[in-house]
């Protein structure tokens, strides 16, 4: 069998998610050498790594990075970059950016395939959804973001395959936060007190849980981003995700505080507004969840608290899990379930990793 053609690699972001990413790809190159990955350019929002040979030192990027002086090139450079590049690139975006995301039209416009975590692309206005897949369908380049919903969960994937196959997909429903499933199961435990609101959202930082900005996961908008996307794989042509109703529990008085840093240092003082939410639904023996639906009949969606019994699947999710239940006309009554991690770095990395293996496998 002939050796698979060179594919150039270009990140955008490494954090939490894209420090996992290399290390996946670097255990991949070296697990799979006949996919002949090359890694040609990385940048943060600060620093970058590039060159004329579109070659990176593969062994130590990261240290390279964080030692460069070269500035990021900007978008519409790193697109002129990568399209006279020799050999075909993927283009790997591991950050929240808008920015980044409504360049996806341009990169792929010009052959350039990519694979990504970030929802924005994708729960931005429906026109960026349709100039992106447009742009695809007209170059041939690919794009697959399955770990902008329940990370590397294979939700995506399964939405698609249910879709694609005929059927036809009535209501989507679960828990779509690992940063709102870590803090109400901890929170708001099924046994026990659990902990203190401000103490636990600190927590799901340190865990890489959350957005770099944890008023985007407080705020309702990251849940709203991933129905967003899944309504509209499912066939709703969802304008935006502030287009159905959200519930936000960032507290009134933090609304207009301009820092994330110092929303999270005055976020204790707004502890008793959580604790009352909870002690309500103690009070007739459930427990409160972070939770969002999709009813495709009556296209309507929406995202915010609801009350469980204890004995519910939903009030009995451990860590940062996800919960996503899939009714379609072949699985009648009995959805399809698919539960697991829906944060972290390694978990989201998964996801980006396997995008990039099934991008591979049609352009090399
Ligand atoms: N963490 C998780 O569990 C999950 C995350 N995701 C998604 O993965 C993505 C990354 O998340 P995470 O790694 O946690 O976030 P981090 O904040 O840890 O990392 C983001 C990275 O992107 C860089 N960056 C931001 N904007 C730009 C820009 N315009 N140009 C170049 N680099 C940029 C940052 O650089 P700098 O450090 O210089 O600011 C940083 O390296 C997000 O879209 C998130 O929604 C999806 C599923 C789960
Ligand atoms: N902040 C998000 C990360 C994954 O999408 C979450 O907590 O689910
Ligand atoms: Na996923």
């Amino acid at each position: 069998m002939a050796a698979a053609k060179q594919i150039n690699i270009a990140i955008i972001g490494a954090g939490g998610v894209g420090k996992c990413f290399l290390a996946q790809l670097e255990a991949l190159a070296v697990r799979r050498p006949t996919l002949s990955l090359n890694l040609c350019y990385i940048s943060t929002s600060k620093k970058a790594l590039f060159n004329d040979a579109y070659t990176l030192n593969a062994g130590n990027v990261l240290q390279d990075l964080a030692a460069s002086t070269k500035a990021p090139l900007g978008l519409p450079q790193i697109a002129d970059y990568l399209s006279v590049s020799p050999s075909k690139v993927v283009l790997v975006d591991n950050t929240s950016s808008q920015d980044v995301a409504d360049s996806y039209p341009v990169f792929l416009s010009r052959g350039i395939s990519i694979v990504t975590p970030n929802k924005k692309a994708f729960s931005g206005s429906y026109k960026l959804w349709q100039d992106i897949f447009t742009a695809a369908a007209n170059s041939g380049a690919k794009v697959y973001h399955e770990s902008s919903v329940g990370a590397g969960l294979p939700v995506i994937s399964t939405l698609k395959d249910l879709v694609d196959t005929g059927d036809e997909v009535t209501k989507i429903e679960g828990v779509f936060s690992g940063t709102m499933s870590f803090l109400f199961n901890s929170f708001a435990p099924v046994e026990g007190s659990g902990g203190n609101w401000s103490a636990e959202v600190a927590k799901a930082k340190e865990l890489g849980y959350t957005e770099p900005d944890p008023r985007d996961d407080l705020n309702g908008l990251d849940v709203a981003r991933k129905l967003t996307i899944l309504a509209r794989l499912a066939g709703l042509p969802v304008e935006s995700p502030t287009s159905f109703p959200v519930q936000s529990l960032i507290p009134k008085e933090l609304e207009s505080v301009s820092s994330g840093e110092e929303f999270l240092q005055r976020l204790p003082e707004f502890d008793s507004q959580m604790e009352e939410t909870k002690v309500a639904a103690q009070k007739e023996g459930k427990v409160v969840r972070f939770v969002g639906s999709i009813d495709v009949a009556t296209k309507a969606v929406k995202v915010g608290l609801e009350k469980f019994d204890k004995s519910h699947p939903i009030a009995a999710l451990k860590g940062s899990d996800n919960i996503i239940s899939f009714y379609t006309k072949r699985y009648g009554s009995n959805p399809l379930i698919i539960q697991g991690a829906g944060a972290g770095g390694d978990v989201t990395a998964m996801g980006v990793t396997s995008d990039l293996l099934k991008v591979l496998a049609q352009i090399s």
